[in-house]
Formats: structure tokens, sequence, C-alpha cells
């Protein structure tokens, strides 16, 4: 399952507010879903909430009044004047007015209470911990854990990632999975629009922003600028945006016919001159002397297409640990590596590939990202980023951004971006999946006969009646039941679904031009393929026994083809109650399978053997729910 960073939850978060949708909005949401989850295992009347003073604890109280019909008791850990933020603020107060039970916590003693309750809400914090736990949370963690009951933990098991944490037995956490939550874990959607998640905003930019206040000179990233030669406003204009991104040191590797120009736009910048009027083999010296003291290397802007700047290019790329290509230093012969940041033209120049329009557009992009272990940063009207794993946006351009400048700019932003982020990365660390589970930590309890916490129950103990023997029995209403094997889905809402798959097939090369050529000879390669895909696709419910019928509304193939192999990529859309990507999965193996019957006339060895000739890496690229 894929896992989102705390950073990137809050980053989220805050392009949620950026598009109106309030905090307290978000937080009603998530309070509701996890009170469903905790109606539907609540193995007896009596929950207590144990409530924090951030927005998890808010959680926890908004999730108290959705459960008026129980017996319910809040914990607070402190007094309620201490609450730290507004929305948890509100909710407390409406839990006040309402007249439910709730207790400040002031001494570990006032926990005692919590083994006499039948399930326990987690709520001490959530993903905004931070260093190791400290007070009277500490001790509302020992006080859950020692109790013995079953324990929901609200978005993460609290102080997971510290030296003490909850061993909750399930934890149900909004939006998306976050990193390292061990055992048994419930997605719950809080009304997150796509939107907040695909553009960056202002969440985003707070990502790499951020100064640490005790970091000092250089480390906030050094850029190196190599650029100019016909022109000397590009490089400037990029140097001078890294300076304004927050970069600690610019220098600009630029021709000596303009480097004083250059020197002209603020004494901030270090201007060295190259040997000649463009940068050729003769400056790799100077250059390579300047690599081990930059970060980051952003090349390419005004330096002209002279076929010695290209040699000099072609072998400084490959030496830069961290580099962003731009303009001139897109041109064939000189490796991709790091970031580049074409437009549309560009990207075609170095890809051989005529980006499709619509949604096969980003796969198309993440393929090559992908394939090419590189960030692409496709300039547009929107402009996408993609690594080849995920893909987001930029819609805040404006036509007034076609003048020439505004892309020296955005490679330079990137440059001083990107140097930061080995600092960045190494304050946020101590908040990283590697390190959420502290070691020496209490294993996770797992279901067993003998532990009766929160095995499967029979239908809610809303009426109060004990169970048969003091203990539950062991099934589960709602849990996706089975019959011979295809799993239930008639209760699922019809939504609109969409998934995407792809993989490759490795190919002689000689056999990828003679597609490419169109000269195999039984025929257009590629058309086999795509109505082979489409076929496999619509008849998946054959293929794979367990998969239910569904209407197909769209099935989109696109190849990729590259010197050594072709990447499928197949997009499925339905409108239905499950989703599409074993669909998508068969539509991209059966393009695969096509291509291999089309060519294996190419690919055997004389032996009728396929010694390099390989599909591999078939994965789901995405899969949503709704459209954006
Ligand atoms: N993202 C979203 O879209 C949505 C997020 N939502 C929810 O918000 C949660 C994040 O909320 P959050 O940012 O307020 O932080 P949270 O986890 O409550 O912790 C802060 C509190 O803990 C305390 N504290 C911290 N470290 C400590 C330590 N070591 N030892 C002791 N205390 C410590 C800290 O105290 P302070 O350091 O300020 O003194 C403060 O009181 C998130 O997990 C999710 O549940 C939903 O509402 C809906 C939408
Ligand atoms: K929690």
């Amino acid at each position: 399952m894929r896992t989102i960073s705390p950073e990137l939850m809050r980053a989220i978060d805050a392009n949620c507010t950026y598009f109106g949708l309030l905090p307290l909005q978000l937080m009603e949401n998530a309070g509701a879903a996890l009170a469903r989850e905790a109606k539907r295992r609540a193995p007896g009347r009596r929950i207590a909430v144990v409530a924090g003073k951030g927005n998890n604890g808010g959680d926890g109280l908004v999730a108290a009044r959705h459960l008026a019909e129980f017996d319910v008791t809040v914990f607070l850990i402190g007094r309620s004047k201490d609450i730290a933020t507004e929305e948890a603020r509100r909710n407390w107060a409406i839990l006040e007015r309402l007249g439910f039970d709730l207790r400040e916590v002031r001494d570990s003693t006032d926990l005692e209470p919590l083994s006499r309750y039948d399930l326990i809400l987690d709520a001490i914090f959530g993903t905004g911990v931070k260093g190791s736990v400290r007070g009277l949370e500490a001790a509302a963690i020992d006080a859950i854990n020692a109790s013995g009951k079953p324990v929901i933990s609200v978005d993460v098991p609290s102080g997971i990632g510290t030296d003490r944490s909850v061993n909750s037995d399930v934890t149900v956490t909004f939006h998306s999975p976050k990193e390292g939550i061990p055992g048994e874990v419930v997605v719950a959607e809080i009304g997150i629009p796509p939107r907040a998640e695909f553009y960056a905003g202002p969440g985003d930019l707070a990502l790499v922003t951020g100064r640490a206040a005790d970091s000092h000179k250089g480390q906030n990233g050094r850029v190196l600028v190599i650029g100019g030669g016909p022109y000397s406003g590009a490089p400037a204009l990029s140097a001078m945006a890294a300076l304004r991104a927050g970069a600690d040191l610019v220098t600009v590797a630029a021709p000596e016919s303009v480097s004083t120009t250059i020197a002209g736009y603020s004494p901030n910048l270090i201007v060295r001159s190259l040997s000649d009027d463009h940068l050729s083999p003769e400056d790799l010296g100077l250059i390579r002397g300047l690599l081990p003291s930059h970060d980051v290397v952003v090349a390419g802007m005004g330096l002209g297409r002279h076929p010695e700047t290209r040699e000099a290019l072609a072998k400084i790329v490959p030496e830069c640990e961290r580099v962003v290509l731009d303009a001139d230093a897109l041109l064939p012969g000189i490796p991709l590596k790091g970031i580049i940041t074409p437009h549309e033209s560009e990207f075609r120049r170095v890809s051989s590939i005529k980006l499709p329009p619509g949604r096969v557009q980003r796969e198309t992009l993440m393929a090559f990202a992908r394939d090419m272990k590189i960030t692409v940063l496709l300039k547009g009207k929107v402009d996408l980023i993609t690594d080849g794993e995920t893909i987001r946006g930029n819609d805040t351009g404006n036509p007034g951004m076609t003048v020439g400048g505004t892309g020296d700019v955005l490679a330079g932003i990137a440059g001083a971006f990107y140097g930061r982020l080995r600092q960045l990365r190494r304050r946020r660390s101590g908040l990283r999946g590697e390190g959420l589970l502290p070691p020496g930590n209490r294993p996770h309890r797992e279901y067993t006969p003998g532990h009766d916490a929160m095995k499967p129950k029979r239908p809610l103990m809303n009426d109060g009646v004990e169970q048969e023997g003091g203990g539950p029995v062991r099934e589960d209403p709602y849990h996706e039941t089975s019959r011979g094997g295809m799993v239930e889905i008639t209760d699922k809402p019809q939504v609109a679904r969409w998934a995407v798959a792809s993989g490759v097939i490795r190919l002689k090369g000689s056999t990828v031009e003679s597609i490419r050529k169109g000269a195999v000879k039984k025929g257009d390669v590629l058309a086999v393929a795509r109505v082979g895909a489409i076929q496999a696709v619509k008849e998946t419910p054959r293929q794979i026994p367990m998969c239910h019928p569904i209407p197909i509304t769209g099935v989109d193939v696109e190849f990729v083809l590259l010197t050594d192999r072709i990447r499928a990529t197949v997009s499925v859309t339905s409108f239905g109650r499950t989703g599409v990507e074993m669909e998508a999965l068969a539509g991209a193996a059966a393009a695969l399978l096509n291509v291999w019957d089309m060519v294996k006339y190419l690919e055997k060895d004389g032996t009728g053997n396929y010694p390099s000739t390989c599909i591999e890496d078939i994965r789901v690229v995405e899969k949503r729910k709704e459209y954006v």
C-alpha cells in the first residue's frame, strides 16, 4: 500500500485551506469516520476517548460526539485551557455544552479507570508528535498499553516514530495510509479533494522553503549555474531566482564575454569566467574544481549550441551529483540526469516522444521519467512534474508567463529547492518511515484465540447486551464476506473508477527499430498490440475467475518506444462498484504479449530461444475512485 509521509499530509492539509476547505470541516469528517469504525467494532457500551491537545485530540472529540449512543468518557491529557488548536477547542466546548463526561487528566492516577472501558480511542497525538514523548502524554500511552483493552488509534498510533507508542489493534488513518503503521489499518476518506493533492499549493511550497533557525551559511544550498554565451540574461535570471528561492550561495560559470554583465545583476553572485566565448572542453578543469563545493548544478540557459559546448556538457552532466538541465542542455548527445525542465518541443527533442493529449500524457511522462530515472518538469499551461512514481501539476501560471526568461527563473528555483533537499531531509528524518518503529517497542498484538480484544465481533453491541460467555463471537458482519471466493460488492457505492497499469518488454535495439519503421513481417505491431490490450481488458473476468464482470467505459493504450524496450501503458475507466486495476493489468500484459508474438522471428536465436527478450515491471501505476 502506498504510504504518505506526515509532512506531505500536512502539505495537503494546507493546500485544502488554500481551496477554502476549513480544517474544522476535515476534522468533522475525520471524527465521523472514526466513530463509524468504532461503532462497527465496539465490543461493549463503554468507550474511553483519550485525547491530546492538538488536532488528533480534536478528531477524538468529534468522534465522542458521534458516539453519543454509547457511554463515552473523554480523558483530556492536561487542562482544557491548554488545548492548542481552535478546532479542537471548539469541539471541546460543544461537548461541554452537550453535557458529555469530560475529565481533565492532571496526573497518571486519573488514567487508572481506563481498564474499565470496553474500547479505547487513542487520540493523544497523530502526525504532530515531535521528539521523545514527555509528561502526561507518556503516562497516557503507558496506561493505554497496560489496560489490556481493545484500542483504535486515530490517524496513527500515538507516539509512533518516537521512543514510546500505543500498541493499537486497529488504526483509522485519514486520506492515505501513513508510513510505518503496524497492524490493521483502515483508511478513511475525509473529503480531501483530489485537486489539493494533485496541484502543488502553499503546503508544498512550505515543504521546501522552511529554514532551520540554527542553519549556517551554505546549509540552505549552494547552486552552480552553468550558462551564457550568446546570451547573458538567461543565466543571470536563473542565478537570481536561485538566490530568491533561498539558496545560500550561487556561483555562475559563464563565458568571459558575458561574465561582467552577469556580475552586475547582484553583488551576491559569484561569477567565474570560462576560457572562451562559449563553454568548451577546455573549461572542464574549472567546472570540476567547482563541483565539490556546490550541492546542485543548473545548466543550459543561454549556452548556445556550439558542438564544443555539447561535448563539454556530455562530460560534465554524469559527474554532477544533482543537476537541473534546461534549454541548451536538452539536446541529443547530452545525457539526461537529475531534473530536466523542458517545454513540449524540448521534451520531444530529448525523448523522441510526441506527447499524446489528455490523461495518457501523464502516464507517458511518468513512464519516461521512470525509465530514465530522472524527474521531468514539463512546462506548459499546466506544468507537470513527475519522478516516475508520482505526478503533480501546477496551474498557477498565466498568459503573461510566455515572455522570455520565465523558464530560466524556473530552472533557478528548481535548482535552489533541489540543493536544499538534503538538509530538509535531515531535519525531517525523525518523522520519516524508516524510523517509525522504535527498537524495543512492544510488538503489535495479533488476533489470536486467546486475545479477545479486537477480534471479529458479531453485530454491533449498540443494544448493550453482553455477548455469550462475556466473550466475542468470531464473526464480523462488516468484513467483506466472500461467496465462492468472489467478494460481495452489492452494497458498495457506484462511483467513477480509473486505473492505469504499465509494463515493459525488453527487445533487441534492431527489433524496436523495425517496429518503429513499420517493417515487421506480421504487420503493424503496435496496432495489433493495442487491439489485443483492449480485448484483454474486456475479457478480464474470463481470465481471472474472481473478477467481477463490470462495464468498461473506456480503454486507452499508449506505447513508448525507447532504444531497447517498449513500455505499454493501459488506462481503463469504468463506473461501478469495484476497481479496474485488474483490467488495466490484463491490458498491459496482453499488449506486451502481443508485441512479443509479433516480433518472435526477430528475437529468437539460432536454437529458437529468446535469450534476451523479457517482459517486466508490470504494475499498477495509479488507481482512483473519482475523476479530478
Ligand atoms: N492532515 C489533515 O488533513 C487532517 C489532520 N487531522 C488530524 O490532525 C492531526 C495532526 O494534528 P496536529 O498537527 O495538531 O498535531 P497532533 O498530532 O495533534 O500533535 C500535537 C499535539 O501533541 C503535542 N506533542 C507533540 N509532540 C509531543 C511530545 N513528544 N510529547 C508530548 N506532547 C507532544 C503537542 O504539544 P506542544 O508540542 O504543542 O506542546 C500538541 O498538543 C492528524 O494526525 C489528524 O489526526 C484531522 O483533524 C483532519 C485533517
Ligand atoms: K493517535
